[in-house]
């Protein structure tokens, strides 16, 4: 079959729920450390990606509200080019359909799905270990995205041991509220000091993120979107928020519940995936060249 090296690729880059949120402690370069468990899920941002010979990056789709110099994808790109000192460039683009901001990752997810995308189509063929670490200087979010299966973290994010976690369907809901992730980790309410767990399974007992009673207190939109979703299931803030989430054991039954969301805010329903639709897409491409 034809080499796809020179066609235009689109890739999925997924969004990720936190389950649970503790911050342990405080490290001298004032990053903080965590414990919490990244749920991948099959809804996904659009990375597309084309080979270029002359080195340019180019954003050809993405945000207008940042920068293309910003742009997590672009400086994906650039770190790659640096690292490996490839001829080769991209155009770049991303079509969004994880809501911005709202703690399910798709900006960290869109840098992954761009570092491990043009790997294969700059044939920098780097191993897992050197694209983690490339993918910890763009954001501590970046790594699960490579590693591409749902897990268990620790440290900032980065020391991750894959779970196999049920695979139930999710309604997430964006309140439409924008929370900076710099300054929520910054609050002087926020409790950084939580017993580090030893089992690295789903607590059964302290399964909080601990963000959610200081966003909640400050965010009456985030306060009502929770309070409406629990009348349906155990409902959660991810990460920063400002997005919440409830599991169901049915895609019927998450729709259903999407379906009553007001219309003041965006809601979705994605299923829980252990492995990340991008990994498979990168096989299916591998296999083609
Ligand atoms: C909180 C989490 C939980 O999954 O997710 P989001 O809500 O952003 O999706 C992540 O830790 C966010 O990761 P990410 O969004 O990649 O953060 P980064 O760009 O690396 O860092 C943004 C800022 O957050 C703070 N930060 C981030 C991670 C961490 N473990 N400790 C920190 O103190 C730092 O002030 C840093 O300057
Ligand atoms: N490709 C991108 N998609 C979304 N946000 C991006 C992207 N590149 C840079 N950003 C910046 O990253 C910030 C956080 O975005 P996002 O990853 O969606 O949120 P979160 O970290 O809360 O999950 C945005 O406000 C935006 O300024």
């Amino acid at each position: 079959m034809a080499s796809t090296l020179d066609t235009t690729w689109h890739l999925p880059a997924p969004a990720k729920l936190n389950l649970f949120l503790h911050i342990t402690g405080v490290r001298d370069d004032g990053y903080h450390n965590l414990q919490t468990i990244f749920q991948l899920l099959d809804y996904s941002d659009e990375v597309t990606l084309k080979r270029r010979p002359d080195g340019v990056v180019n954003r050809v789709e993405g945000l207008a509200s940042v920068e293309p110099e910003d742009d997590l994808i672009v400086k994906a790109a650039r770190a790659l080019q640096a690292y490996t000192g490839t001829q080769y460039g991209a155009d770049l683009g991303v079509r969004k359909v994880l809501p911005i901001g709202g703690g399910i990752g798709g900006g960290s997810s869109d840098a992954a799905t761009t570092l491990l995308g043009l790997n294969q189509l700059w044939e920098c063929n780097l191993p897992e270990q050197e694209l983690l670490s490339i993918a910890r200087t763009l954001g501590a979010d970046v790594p699960v995205f490579v590693k591409g299966v749902s897990a268990w973290a620790e440290g900032i994010g980065e020391d991750l041991t894959p779970l196999a976690l049920p695979e139930k369907w999710y309604v997430v809901i964006h309140p439409n509220v924008f929370i900076s992730t710099t300054k929520l980790f910054s609050s002087k309410l926020l409790t950084r000091n939580r017993t580090v767990l030893r089992m690295r399974i789903f607590p059964t007992a302290d399964n909080e993120n601990v963000f959610e009673s200081v966003v909640r207190k400050e965010y009456p939109e985030v306060e009502d979107s929770l309070k409406w979703l629990s009348k349906f299931s155990t409902a959660r803030m991810t990460g920063t928020g400002s997005c919440i989430f409830a599991s169901f054991e049915s895609k019927q039954q998450a729709v259903a519940v999407m379906q009553q969301v007001p219309r003041k805010w965006v809601a979705f329903v994605a299923k829980a995936v252990n492995n990340s639709p991008l990994l498979e897409a990168l096989k299916l491409n591998a296999e083609r060249n």
